[in-house]
């Protein structure tokens, strides 16, 4: 396990997106190279969509096998599927629809017109259950392992849809919930706890713009994870922030190796 993270800084998002796209895509190819399959789990928001549209327009992305991953989410607003807002209608726009994946691997959370209608804890349950079917007998808590599980940050430090001091945020037994009042809209969403996420053997937090440089300073400072969950989300081989230097702006220099800003 390493909770103390690493910090990458570029010099601006598009950047930050290029960089962290070359990055996946060597880790995926990796992962591929090694065990045959590799997971990967996306984000939702803009930092999370820009990295899948750097990918997109990546020439190596044609290195990966993208019949052989599979993708699972974060955190996902509860709205019917197909909706707009949805993270996963986002990711396909941005570069599911363009890659040749196999449609059994693309692990969406339910939509709100789904088997399990409006009801959003029933409908984290389920998740939860498919995770558990995808973990192997040598896996941690119930979930697959993950290669890489990203996550933006919100400027309240949340990530996924754990925002400070509600009650996902203090899950410490499933791995899949409900979100009630979540004070980013829409309110209704379903997300990975942190125990989930903590499963993972890399986890990737992606930061970029002056609205993340608090939240980023806050959440690597020592700040506890009820009141900064971005502090709690850590991978069991590796934790690393990918910033842009906006985001990087109030913390301190001698955090992140002079090279890479
Ligand atoms: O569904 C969502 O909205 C998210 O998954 C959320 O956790 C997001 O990643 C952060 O709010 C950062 O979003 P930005 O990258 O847009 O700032």
């Amino acid at each position: 396990m390493s909770r103390a993270p690493q910090l990458v800084v570029h010099r601006d998002k598009e950047l930050m997106a290029q960089a962290a796209a070359a990055r996946l895509i060597t880790r995926v190819v990796d992962a591929q190279a090694s065990r045959g399959s590799a997971s990967v789990v996306l984000t939702g928001g803009r930092n999370g969509n820009g990295l899948l549209a750097a990918l997109a327009a990546a020439p190596a992305r044609d290195a990966v096998d993208w019949g052989r991953i599979d993708l699972w989410w974060g955190d996902e607003r509860f709205l019917p599927d197909g909706d707009p807002e949805r993270n996963v209608t986002q990711a396909r726009a941005a570069l599911l629809d363009a890659v040749p994946l196999d449609p059994e691997r693309v692990h969406a959370m339910p939509a709100s017109d789904g088997p399990h209608g409006t009801d959003v804890d029933t409908a984290a349950a389920a998740y939860a259950e498919e995770l558990a079917r995808a973990a192997g007998p040598t896996d941690h808590g119930g979930v697959p392992e993950f290669d890489v599980l990203m996550l933006g940050v919100g400027p309240d430090t949340h990530v996924a849809s754990l925002f400070p001091e509600l009650p996902a945020v203090r899950e410490t037994e499933r791995t899949v919930v409900g979100v009630h009042g979540a004070p980013k809209p829409p309110p209704t969403r379903v997300t990975l706890t942190l125990p989930a996420i903590r499963a993972a053997r890399e986890v990737w937090l992606l930061a970029a713009g002056e609205d993340k440089a608090e939240a980023a300073a806050i959440a690597l400072s020592g700040a506890g994870e009820i009141q900064a969950p971005a502090a709690g989300a850590y991978g069991r081989a590796r934790t690393l922030w990918l910033l842009d230097s906006a985001a990087a702006s109030q913390l301190p220099r001698s955090m992140y190796p002079p090279a890479s800003a």
